[in-house]
């Protein structure tokens, strides 16, 4: 007998997306943080929540932010007329607090894809964002990196040694994860070795896998950052 009875749609997990836009940006020394400066008329942060705007995936965003500024964001999303659906949330006292406060309010399936990406990595691409979350699809985990193009020396007790910098990567974001792994992961006690996502993982024991990066994918950190990302926006067809 033919089974003509209506079935649940399979849930096909979700991705979701955490952006941190919590820090203070004392290095950059601006009057607001630099998540906020304008990079070709439009703050850096909404450059961010463009790229995964505009990828196959749509994530999920959910974007972490000091309280302070929530009525500024507001503000600044009337101001441009920026309508990427978000959920906003507070931000903690480092990053992996910000990174903790976000993933708390997801409530999703073990299997569920959770990025995490600096807000102020506004030049990363669809194509390294769609191959972050395809390999940790299959893998568990995906954590951009680039090779580095320097020579490379470790000093200890005053002696420098070469490295191998074909064996260096420099990590960048996009780090995606499964959603079970990463919350287990960040319900370990914060220690400052903890720079990233993928550091917290590894130190949970689990083997961080890498996929390509790219050398445009900078982190806005020190003022000349800002000259430099507009450059590079202005290389690129959309811009
Ligand atoms: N408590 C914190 C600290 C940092 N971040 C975010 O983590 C990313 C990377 O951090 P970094 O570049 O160090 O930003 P800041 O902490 O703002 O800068 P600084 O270290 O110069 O103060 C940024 O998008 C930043 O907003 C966050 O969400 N919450
Ligand atoms: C997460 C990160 O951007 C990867 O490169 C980086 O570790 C953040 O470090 P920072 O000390 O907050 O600049």
């Amino acid at each position: 007998m033919t089974d003509t009875t209506p079935h649940t749609p399979h849930l096909t997990p979700h991705n979701y997306v955490i952006i941190v836009a919590g820090g203070s940006g004392s290095r950059m020394q601006s009057a607001v943080p630099k998540q906020f400066l304008l990079l070709h008329g439009l703050p850096v942060l909404m450059h961010t929540m463009q790229a995964f705007e505009q990828t196959v995936i749509k994530p999920v965003i959910v974007l972490i932010m000091h309280p302070n500024f929530h009525a500024y964001w507001q503000e600044l999303c009337s101001k441009y007329n920026f309508n990427i659906p978000h959920q906003l949330i507070s931000g903690g006292e480092t990053r992996f607090n910000s990174v903790k406060n976000g993933l708390d309010q997801i409530d999703c399936d073990s299997n569920a894809l959770i990025a995490i990406h600096d807000a102020v990595r506004p030049i990363t691409s669809a194509g390294i964002i769609e191959a972050s979350f395809a390999y940790a699809a299959l893998h568990d985990n995906a954590v951009t990196a680039v090779k580095s193009r320097d020579s490379i020396r470790q000093v200890k007790n005053g002696v420098s040694v070469s490295l191998l910098r074909d064996e260096i990567y420099l990590v960048q974001t996009p780090q995606t994860f499964k959603a079970g792994l990463l919350k287990k992961a960040y319900e370990q006690p914060y220690t400052e070795s903890f720079t990233d996502d993928a550091s917290v993982v590894e130190q949970y024991g689990i083997a961080i896998n890498i996929t390509e990066g790219s050398y445009e994918n900078i982190k806005i950190t020190f003022p000349e950052d800002i000259a430099i990302a507009e450059l590079l926006l202005s290389k690129k067809p959309s811009a």
